[in-house]
């Protein structure tokens, strides 16, 4: 066959997809009819559904249940020690997910106007792409939604997950056959943080490994060093402590350990790596399609997330700055947009990408929740500013709870506007959320404090006392 009659016989689509996570969201009705391929090489729906967000906040639940029964104890109420069903507490989430992502799969497969390819893509020409199973496609547009992957670490034995001897990343550690006596957590970054407290608190004795001088360093210091504090007084914590090496003998890690406390090691028949996610862009030999990567792996967009291939568009994990399902979502909503105008299906003008700020939460214990710069950020940046501290504890609803730990920190301009907030304690995710709100549509802090009721004694009230506790604000 000579290279043109090949090129005949190859598949064409309107739109090819590669990744069913966020990019499976992409097909609004503005994009109906279109002849539309997804690739998809793991797990259909991708990270969040299958190994990310949902699974690990469903199972964050049944272990604050466990921390809060035992903490009751405090409010006068004693209950017997839990009894924890991991089966039972594992199936729960992954009999819901793993329904939902074979019916999308399945929806995709027979949906008239869609071809779902089960493999892994890569560019071997402009607009053209060869997959795993031997076949090329190409396609008017492409876009590029395929995610990130847990790293390894560079040290002997912790190189490659090998789940079946218990070397697990979050990828396969939420689906243990069984609960381990001894677990290593190697990291004290979001995934690290989330699953030692879901562990820790299932009867798990955790060992969590951080190498700098705190887990969850990057937020503002003193929620940090708080985070870390409590976290240690239910796991065996070691910062400024590296792993050197590991052997696995008998069903038992050793991990070799350096740090402040010198040469040491650790032994557990389960080791989660938690040391960060890079994106997949190295994996599709974009140069080949003409798309441009950032060193770190990181497919390069413009605002309008078009990379620099014309008719290839790219979004969530594999190109943007944060590795948030809500900023996928929010990506994947701009290229529906950005497809349907070029198409002329939709008026113009094309959707741009904006300097909102980008909260995010770990679901830890406490709760941590946070948008825009750190006290050190705005100081190296000489930034102005001021800054409001509220505890929990000295709300009337902290008293309720008897919290000891929790806070809200806010920084905002001299006149007032907000530029971030940085919280910890029951329910952050949700009570960082008007402060959010405030910042993105630039509510200045009185009015955001005085010109609305603040339900009492709701726990809301800690934003309203760190808004008006604010340098220059009237009460
Ligand atoms: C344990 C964990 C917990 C998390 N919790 C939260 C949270 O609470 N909140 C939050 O906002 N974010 C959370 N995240 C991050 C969130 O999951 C990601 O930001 C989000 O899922 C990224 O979506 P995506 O569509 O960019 O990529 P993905 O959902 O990863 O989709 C990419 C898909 O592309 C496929 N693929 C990759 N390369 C190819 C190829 N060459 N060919 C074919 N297919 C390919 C992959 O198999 C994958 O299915 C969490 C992540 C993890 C790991
Ligand atoms: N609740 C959420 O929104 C949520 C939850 C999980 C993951 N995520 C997303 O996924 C991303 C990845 O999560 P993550 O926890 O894997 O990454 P992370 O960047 O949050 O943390 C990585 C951790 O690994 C440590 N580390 C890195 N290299 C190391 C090395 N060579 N030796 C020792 N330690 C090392 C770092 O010090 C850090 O503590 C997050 O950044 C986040 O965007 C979000």
């Amino acid at each position: 066959m000579d290279d043109h009659a090949y090129a005949d016989a190859m598949p064409h689509h309107d739109l090819v997809i590669i990744g069913s996570g966020s990019g499976n969201s992409l097909l609004t009705p503005e994009l109906a009819g279109l002849d539309v391929a997804i690739v998809e090489a793991g797990t259909f729906g991708g990270t969040c559904l299958n190994v990310g967000c949902i699974p690990t906040k469903m199972l964050v639940l049944p272990a604050d249940r466990v921390v809060a029964a035992a903490d009751a104890a405090r409010l006068g109420v004693a209950f017997d020690p839990p009894r924890v069903d991991w089966p039972a507490i594992r199936d729960r989430v992954f009999g819901r997910l793993d329904a939902i992502s074979e019916g999308g799969r399945a929806y995709r497969q027979h949906q008239q106007s869609t071809t779902l390819y089960e493999a892994h893509a890569r560019f071997v020409g402009p607009s053209r792409l060869s997959l795993s199973t031997g076949e090329q496609l190409t396609a008017d547009r492409i876009v590029v939604a395929a995610g990130s992957r847990a790293l390894g670490l560079d040290v002997e034995g912790l190189r490659e997950p090998d789940p079946a001897r218990g070397l697990h990343t979050s990828d396969t550690v939420m689906r243990l056959g069984s609960l381990p006596p001894r677990m290593v957590v190697i990291g004290g970054g979001f995934v690290a943080c989330e699953l030692a407290h879901v562990f820790s608190a299932l009867g798990v004795a955790v060992t969590q490994i951080q190498r700098g001088p705190s887990l969850l360093r990057h937020h503002e210091e003193v929620i940090a060093q708080r985070y870390t504090q409590v976290a240690a007084n239910h796991h065996d914590v070691r910062l400024r402590t590296s792993p050197t090496s590991a052997v696995h003998e008998d069903g038992v890690w050793r991990v070799h350990l350096d740090g402040d406390d010198g040469p040491t090691h650790v032994e557990a028949e389960v080791v989660l790596l938690a040391v960060g996610r890079r994106p997949n862009g190295d994996r599709l030999d974009a140069a080949s399609g003409g798309l441009d990567l950032h060193p770190d792996g990181r497919v390069v967009v413009d605002a309008e997330l078009r990379t620099t291939a014309p008719g290839v568009w790219a979004l969530g994990d594999v190109s943007a700055e944060h590795q948030l399902k809500h900023v996928a979502n929010h990506e994947a909503r701009i290229v529906a947009h950005n497809l349907a105008v070029d198409l002329g299906r939709t008026a113009g003008p094309s959707r741009r990408t904006d300097d909102r700020p980008v909260p995010h939460a770990v679901f830890g214990h406490p709760q941590v929740a946070s948008f825009g710069a750190t006290s050190a950020e705005l100081d190296a940046a000489g930034t102005p500013y001021v800054t409001a501290t509220q505890r929990v504890g000295d709300t009337a609803y902290g008293w309720a709870l008897e919290d000891t730990t929790g806070l809200l920190v806010i920084h905002a301009d001299p006149a007032g506007q907000i530029l971030a907030a940085h919280c910890l304690g029951p329910h952050a995710s949700t009570l960082i959320q008007p402060l959010v709100q405030a910042a993105t549509f630039g509510q200045p802090a009185h009015e955001v404090a005085r010109g609305q009721y603040w339900i009492h004694p709701a726990l809301a009230e800690v934003v309203e006392n760190a808004l008006l506790g604010l340098p220059g604000q009237s009460r």
